[in-house]
């Protein structure tokens, strides 16, 4: 069978990503492809219903979007195996943080359809916050696949490809300080003498409050 996703590298923001799609509802984990060298997380992904690859030129042909969802340092190696099992209709999401569409294109061939995004662990919980830009070969239908997928489980804003690195303090990175904050407000109130899960509730509502203020 086809499958509609197929994803390249399924650690940390993959995981989240299809948390998110899957408690969405909107697509069955058996249209959803993995590729990843770690069979750990195949396995866990094949325990989930997810149909997983053995082979990266296997996962690409069968999938219409592929996301490129590992660490920017072999992303060169991977384009390079997988230039000969592409088809002209292969979208490209690319989750890389500061890999470029016109690096794609260069590795690719120039008609190739990217379309680079910034994503959020958020996604886990139907909150991810995702920025995306698109290669000017990606047409509208393609476009509405990718947005579809990503809007099951967050918001997507189209944003310029040159403020792709801008964005990554805004959203890709932000839930980190906002953790940090917590670890730090959570333990200055634990030496005050709060009981934790007290303070936690405290502190979430009022940035809940906050949120709904802005
Ligand atoms: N985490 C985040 O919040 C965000 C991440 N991103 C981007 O997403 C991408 C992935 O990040 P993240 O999920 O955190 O990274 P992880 O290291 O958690 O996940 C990458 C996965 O890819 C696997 N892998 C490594 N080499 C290959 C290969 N050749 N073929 C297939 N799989 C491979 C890794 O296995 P192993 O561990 O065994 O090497 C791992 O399971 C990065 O480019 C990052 O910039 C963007 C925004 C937010
Ligand atoms: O640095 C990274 O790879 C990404 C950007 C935001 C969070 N992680």
């Amino acid at each position: 069978m086809s499958t509609i996703v197929g994803c390249i590298g399924a650690g940390n923001i993959v995981k989240a990503l299809l948390a998110g799609v899957e408690k969405s509802g909107v697509y069955f984990p058996n249209r959803i492809g993995i590729f990843d060298v770690s069979q750990k997380v195949c396995d866990d992904f094949r325990e989930k219903g997810y149909t997983v690859f053995s082979s990266i030129d296997d996962l690409v042909k069968s999938a219409r979007v592929v996301v490129v969802a590992v660490t920017p340092q072999v992303i060169d190696s991977i384009m390079q195996q997988i230039k000969n099992a592409l088809s002209a209709d292969t979208i490209f999401l690319s989750l890389a943080a500061g890999v470029s569409i016109k690096w794609y294109q260069e590795q690719l061939g120039k008609d190739c359809k990217v379309i680079r995004c910034m994503p959020t662990l958020t996604a886990q919980v139907g909150l991810g916050a995702f920025a995306v830009s698109r290669a000017e070969t990606v047409a509208d239908d393609d476009y509405k696949a990718v947005e579809c997928f990503l809007s099951s489980c967050g918001i997507v804003e189209e944003i310029p490809e040159s403020l792709m690195c801008e964005v990554v303090p805004i959203n890709g990175s932000a839930p980190a300080y906002f953790y940090h904050m917590t670890r730090v407000i959570l333990k200055e109130a634990v030496h005050m003498g709060f009981d934790e899960d007290t303070a936690l509730r405290l502190f979430v509502q009022t940035m809940k409050g906050v949120q709904r203020c802005c």
